[in-house]
């Protein structure tokens, strides 16, 4: 084997990398640090393959760590590792022309987009070439592992071409001696370089030295198995990456092969932030590349849903020099944040099972997301659902029921699923739309939060049954017979009839329609949300929110044919006919008062008072 001192030009197609490199890649331009110090952790990792099945290895006993030295007086920076090295062969095979396929894929997409290229060098590695982003000269001093070859020195100025000599007795391995340019000396300073190792190669499975000290501590902990981590270990790991000091609520870590090759490991910390006041969460779930960090917050990853999630992903299929900007619009990216979506919905529903009570204390902090997700992200509707809690009209105050618990409760001949939203359980309750439910024993959910109309309304069905509201006029109970027989006299159909056409001349454009049904219980008549119509609870949460609410949100007026007042109403249609008017009026008032409607209550007053007077007339 020659040994050439006389330079040696580089592939063309290495020249054209190197411009680019050079002139374009100007963003994030510490990467370099990145890039070297992965090949050098796996040139390490390859001499461990080496060293399973080769007896005869060169310098056997150094250690495999990676040693960088920073000279700032001279302008230097050193990064040693004790890996495979190279031959003179792989020198130039590997280091003057391009023979990987990330790389050739690049210069032929560049050559497409023109002179454009800086928009896609992102999407490759440029891997060792990056070096000449910051540095003036490079000299790469190695020895293969294999024995009886040469040490080896190769330098470049990275723009034309490189030679190749012979050296003095080497290590195993490359030690590549940075000359870095003027205007980046910065990378020569001790505390940079510490800095940039930190961030990026924090959890290279190596030890990192700079200047005789350590720098990554952490181990990688989220590609180890399961079995071997404690508790403890993976707490200590999650105020690590969450820069956290709480204890995590929840983790979920594992691994898959196929159809990505994924880690996963993440955390839900103990307490929402954003209920907390503290703002919008960041989201904080790191993308790493085998042990390497690309990017700290990606924003395309994970739905924004899932912004309070903690920790790490790794993808060994993720090439790892893709830039920040590049990422968003990865399909592999989202990709990987759909499975990890998929198996922490499943996660956590699997543990609200194993532990009501646990899972009860996340959600009453972190519902919001579940909500959240389930009126922006309807790939995963169905699995956030399953994780939605709501109180209910059988159970205690304070206890929580899933939907799917719910569906095992329901009557024989019972479609639908129904629910009730108001400002409290006791408001629920004092008003006129649950004793129906009540007394045929059909439950009823109790939903607490302005959202939760809204949250339902578009989640629409659940287990193929519809969720319908018990203020809607077409909920399908009536069907269902009481439990218990109401024996107090009902108005004759007849009456009723005509009781309902005289209030709806009275009521006027207040409501669509006036009519008597079996709903009602103790309460003489309730306002309904008319069929496809939109309900007041919705146009109310849109005022809420400044928005103008579409036409409608009229209500039907359903009253009770047992109940006293209804029948004495009837009888002062022509003995009162002044009172019966102002009843009239007043008890639709007092509908929309209990309905959580009634925008206006002076006219209740008024008419109270006037009302008192008659009674003591
Ligand atoms: N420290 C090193 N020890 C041994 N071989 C190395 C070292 N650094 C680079 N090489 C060799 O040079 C080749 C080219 O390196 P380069 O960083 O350009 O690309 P890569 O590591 O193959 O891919 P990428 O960085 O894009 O993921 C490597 O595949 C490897 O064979």
């Amino acid at each position: 084997m020659t040994t050439e001192s006389h330079p040696q030009a580089f592939q063309a197609e290495v020249r054209q990398l190197l411009d680019i490199v050079v002139h374009s890649l100007y963003t994030d331009r510490e990467i370099f640090i990145r890039e070297l110090v992965s090949n050098a952790s796996d040139s390490m990792e390859k001499l461990q393959h080496v060293q399973a099945t080769e007896k005869d290895i060169f310098d056997p006993k150094a250690e495999l760590k990676v040693d960088i030295t920073t000279d700032e007086d001279a302008g230097t920076l050193t990064i040693q590792d004790y890996g495979i090295g190279m031959t003179h062969e792989e020198l130039v095979e590997n280091l003057g022309t391009i023979a990987h396929s990330g790389t050739k894929a690049f210069l032929e997409a560049a050559k497409d987009q023109g002179n454009d290229a800086s928009a896609l060098i992102g999407r490759f590695g440029v891997g060792f070439y990056s070096v000449f982003m910051a540095a003036e000269s490079v000299e790469v001093f190695t020895h293969s592992w294999r024995q009886g070859e040469q040490n080896l020195v190769w330098k470049s100025d990275g723009v034309t071409g490189y030679s190749i000599e012979e050296v003095d007795e080497q290590n195993r391995g490359c030690k590549l001696v940075i000359k870095l340019k003027e205007e980046h000396k910065e990378f020569a300073k001790e505390e940079r370089v510490k800095g940039i190792l930190k961030r990026y190669s924090n959890f290279v499975q190596f030890p990192i030295l700079v200047n005789g000290t350590r720098v990554n501590e952490v181990e990688a902990l989220w590609l180890k198995n399961k079995s071997e981590i404690t508790d403890e270990q993976y707490n200590e790991f999650y105020k690590f990456a969450a820069n956290a000091f709480d204890e995590p609520r929840y983790r979920m870590h594992f691994s898959a092969d196929a159809p990505l090759a994924l880690n996963a490991l993440v955390f839900a910390p103990d307490d929402n932030m954003e209920r907390m006041g503290f703002g919008q969460t960041e989201p904080g779930v790191a993308l790493y590349c085998r042990r390497v960090l690309i990017d700290e917050k990606p924003e395309g990853l994970l739905p924004d849903w899932l912004r309070f999630l903690r920790g790490v992903i790794d993808s060994a299929d993720l090439p790892l020099n893709i830039s920040r900007e590049s990422m968003q619009d990865s399909a592999l990216v989202k990709k990987i944040g759909d499975v990890v979506t998929k198996r922490f919905l499943k996660h956590l529903d699997k543990e609200s099972t194993k532990d009501a009570a646990k899972y009860k204390e996340f959600y009453e902090r972190f519902s919001r997301f579940i909500k959240e997700g389930l009126v922006t992200d309807y790939t995963h509707k169905d699995a956030l659902a399953k994780l939605l809690r709501a109180e209910s009209s059988m159970h205690d105050a304070g206890e929580l029921t899933s939907l799917a618990d719910y569906v095992t409760r329901m009557k024989d001949g019972q479609e639908e699923i129904y629910y009730q939203n108001g400002t409290s359980r006791d408001v629920i309750e004092a008003g006129p739309y649950v004793e129906g439910f009540k007394a045929r024993g059909v439950e009823v959910l109790y939903f607490y939060e302005p959202i939760d109309e809204y949250v339902l309304n578009q989640l629409t069905e659940f287990d193929g049954k519809k969720l319908v509201s018990v203020a809607r006029a077409d909920a399908k109970v009536d069907d269902i017979d009481p439990t218990t027989a109401d024996e107090r006299e009902a108005l004759s159909d007849e009456d009723l009839k005509s009781l309902s056409e005289w209030l709806k001349e009275t009521l006027g454009d207040k409501v669509t329609e006036v009519r008597g049904g079996k709903r009602l219980v103790n309460s003489p008549a309730a306002a309904m949300s008319p069929q496809d119509e939109i309900s007041p609870q919705m146009r109310q949460m849109f005022k809420a929110m400044g928005q103008d609410a579409p036409e409608g949100g009229k209500v039907e007026l359903e009253l009770n044919p047992r109940h006293d007042l209804v029948k004495k109403l009837n009888a002062a249609r022509d003995a009162k006919p002044e009172l019966a008017k102002l009843l009239g009026e007043q008890l639709l008032d007092q509908s929309l008062l209990s309905a959580g409607l009634l925008e206006d209550q002076r006219a209740l007053v008024e008419r109270g008072l006037k009302i008192m007077e008659a009674a003591l007339d």
